[in-house]
């Protein structure tokens, strides 16, 4: 079932002369999480904002699944969180007084109210830091401090705006397991963030945006990349060999770099070497990191669909 599907997108800021989204298609089922990156100015926060009702899309649809018949803010209101980049409590709250303070912006009953707050204190790990005022806890606790009031209201669905900037590894792993956890739990989630080994972690679906178009990634789709360090530059006469083949190919001085999709590509490109009689250094096949797709991608004008 899907969380959210996102038609024909468009959105045009007041006197701009170029939409700032176009052409934006996104289905997102319940429980999985979207992964949304690319460069300052791409259209990220954008999205989020057309995504939790602030803003209006100028042409195309945004219909959450689960709407029970609610407008778009009031649904975004009972079952939507967004966690900002920027510090959302009050530095002078204790820890708890911020998470009461919060939820009690919340319909909760009062017995409901003191279970939530102790159920994310819980999730977040925050129960020994709950005296200490906002102000004073580290990076990594403020970071789990602003998820943890976005969870109060038990939303269905999450947003993190680069949610571990500024963050410690061991701190960035504990919310990293914390948003797995929650994934389990059915939420849904959008992502967005310029860590791309992150994103690859976290992220079933990943959306490309570059300059308010979008590239589509699922990351179980993706293709092997065999890297191969020959022991002597390669000539002309033979790089030129792979051209027949359908195989993505890139050389430079002693390297190959080859985009393989099959068994079959492999096997071909392992013949072609064979017979080359060519002394290898090193090779290495792996998973096309997301790192080098987001690079082909940015430095490609084209929009390419994955
Ligand atoms: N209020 C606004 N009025 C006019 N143009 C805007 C406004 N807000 C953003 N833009 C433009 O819309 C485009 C997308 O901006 P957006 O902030 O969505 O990108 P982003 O990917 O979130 O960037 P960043 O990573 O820096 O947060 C940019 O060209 C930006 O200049």
């Amino acid at each position: 079932m899907s969380a959210f599907i996102i038609t024909d997108l468009e959105y045009r800021y007041a006197a701009a002369s170029v939409p700032a989204l176009q052409g934006i298609n996104i289905n997102l089922a319940k429980g999985q999480c979207l992964g949304l990156i690319g460069p300052n100015g791409s259209g990220k926060s954008t999205l989020l904002s057309i995504l939790s009702g602030l803003l209006t899309p100028t042409s195309g649809t945004v219909f959450f699944s689960q709407n029970d018949n609610l407008t778009l803010a009031k649904y975004v209101q009972k079952n939507v969180a967004l966690v900002p980049q920027e510090y959302a409590f009050y530095p002078q709250l204790s820890v708890t007084q911020n998470l009461e303070y919060f939820v009690s912006l919340c319909a909760f009953s009062y017995a409901e109210s003191q279970t939530r707050v102790e159920t994310v204190s819980h999730q977040c790990q925050l129960q020994e830091v709950s005296n200490q005022k906002a102000k004073f806890l580290s990076g990594g606790y403020k970071r789990r401090l602003n998820l943890a009031i976005a969870l109060l209201k038990d939303p269905q669905i999450l947003y993190l705006d680069e949610p571990t900037v500024g963050v410690d590894p061991i701190s960035r792993g504990s919310i990293l397991s914390l948003l797995s956890a929650l994934k389990n739990q059915g939420k849904t989630i959008v992502y967005t963030s310029h860590l791309l080994t992150e994103v690859q972690d976290i992220c079933d679906q990943i959306v490309m945006l570059k300059l308010g178009k979008a590239s589509y990634l699922s990351l179980d789709q993706g293709q092997k990349c065999l890297t191969i360090e020959f022991a002597h530059t390669l000539s002309v006469s033979w790089v030129e060999q792979f051209s027949g083949l359908s195989i993505k190919v890139e050389c430079k001085d002693n390297h190959l770099k080859a985009y393989i999709k099959s068994s079959a590509e492999l096997f071909a490109m392992m013949a072609l070497l064979s017979q080359s009689q060519l002394d290898i250094l090193n090779m290495h096949y792996d998973q096309t990191s997301l790192t080098q797709y987001y690079l082909n991608h940015m430095e490609n004008n084209d929009i390419t669909e994955y």
